[in-house]
C-alpha cells in the first residue's frame, strides 16, 4: 500500500497530523536514563509510550543516531513505533550519485518514508522515487534562516529556486510517493508552494522551538487532508527537568499540539 494512503489511514484513525520528532539530544536526556545500555532508545521508548495516540508519524532525525549505538537505538525505536502502528519518516536529507543513492535507499526496507535533498537533481533521487510504497519528501523551502541563501535565488525565468524545486518534484511523482518539506517559518512561501503543487502532501517543520506559524502550516500543508506538521524539541523535551515524569509531559505536549492543529483542519 502506498505511503500516503497509509498515512491517510493513520491520520484518520488518530485524528492527528502531528509528526513527533525523535531527536534525542544526549545532553538533554534525563539523568536517570544514563544507566541504560542505549539511553536514546530508553528515552524514545518512553516518549513513544506517552505520545503514540497523538502521532501521525514519528520523525527521527538521522543526525541523532549516526554512531554504532545510535543505529541500534534507531533500529529499536523504529520497530517499537511500528509495533504501535505508527509509520516512521527518517529525516535524513539524503541524495548522491546513483550507485551511492541505491545504497542509501536500502533504508526504506526499515522506515516508511525519508527526506531527500534535490540539489543533485533527479537521477540522484531515482532509487528513492522508484520505491513505490515509500514516501519521499523533497526539501523545498527549509525553515532555517539561511534557507533563503540558495532557495530564494531568482532564476532567469524570474522564479525563485524553491518554486522550481516544487514544480520539478511534481513531475517526479509518477508513483504518487512524493511530498515536499516546507518550513512553517515561511508562511508566504508555504502558500505559494501549495499553489504550485496542489496535490503534494507537505512535511512542515519549524513550529514550536523555531516559532513558525501553526495555522499556515495546517492551511497550506495538507493535500486532500494528508500532510504532517512536525514538532521535535517542543514535544520530547516538554518535561525537561521533570525527572521521571518527563514522558508524561511529552504526552501532554503532543495532545495539546494535536488539538491546536485540529482547530485549523477543515
Ligand atoms: O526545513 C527543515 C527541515 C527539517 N527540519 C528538521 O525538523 C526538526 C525540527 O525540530 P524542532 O525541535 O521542532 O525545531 C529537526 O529534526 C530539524 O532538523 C527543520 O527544522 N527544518
Amino acid at each position: 500500500m502506498n505511503f500516503f494512503d497509509r498515512l491517510h489511514d493513520r491520520i484518520v484513525s488518530v485524528d492527528s497530523i502531528v509528526s513527533v520528532g525523535l531527536d534525542p539530544d544526549p545532553k538533554r536526556i534525563p539523568d536517570h536514563l544514563a544507566e541504560y545500555d542505549l539511553p536514546r532508545w530508553a528515552f524514545n521508548r518512553r516518549i513513544i509510550d506517552a505520545t503514540h495516540e497523538h502521532a501521525a508519524v514519528y520523525k527521527p532525525n538521522a543526525a541523532f543516531y549516526e554512531d554504532p549505538d545510535g543505529w541500534r537505538a534507531l533500529e529499536e525505536t523504529v520497530a517499537y513505533a511500528h509495533g504501535k502502528g505508527v509509520p516512521v519518516l527518517l529525516d535524513a536529507k539524503r541524495a548522491d550519485i546513483g550507485n551511492t543513492t541505491r545504497q542509501y535507499a536500502k533504508i526504506l526496507e526499515t522506515v516508511d518514508a525519508i527526506t531527500v535533498n534535490p540539489y543533485m537533481g533527479r537521477d540522484s533521487l531515482q532509487p528513492f522515487l522508484a520505491e513505490e510504497e515509500a514516501g519521499v519528501f523533497v526539501l523545498c523551502r527549509t525553515s532555517n534562516p539561511g534557507g533563503a541563501d540558495l532557495q530564494d535565488l531568482e532564476l532567469e525565468s524570474g522564479e525563485p529556486l524553491y518554486e522550481r524545486v516544487a514544480a520539478l518534484a511534481d513531475t517526479w511523482n509518477a508513483n504518487d510517493n512524493v511530498g515536499l518539506v516546507v518550513g512553517a517559518t515561511n508562511p508566504d512561501e508555504l502558500e505559494e508552494v501549495r499553489e504550485l503543487a496542489p496535490d503534494l502532501p507537505f512535511l512542515v517543520p519549524g513550529i514550536g522551538a523555531q516559532g513558525g506559524d501553526a495555522e499556515a502550516a495546517v492551511e497550506h500543508g495538507l493535500a486532500n487532508g494528508v500532510g504532517l506538521v512536525n514538532s521535535s524539541r517542543g514535544i520530547i523535551f516538554a518535561g525537561e527537568g521533570a525527572g521521571e515524569d518527563f514522558a508524561a509531559a511529552a504526552g501532554q505536549a503532543a495532545a495539546r499540539l494535536q488539538s491546536r492543529l485540529n482547530q485549523y483542519r477543515e
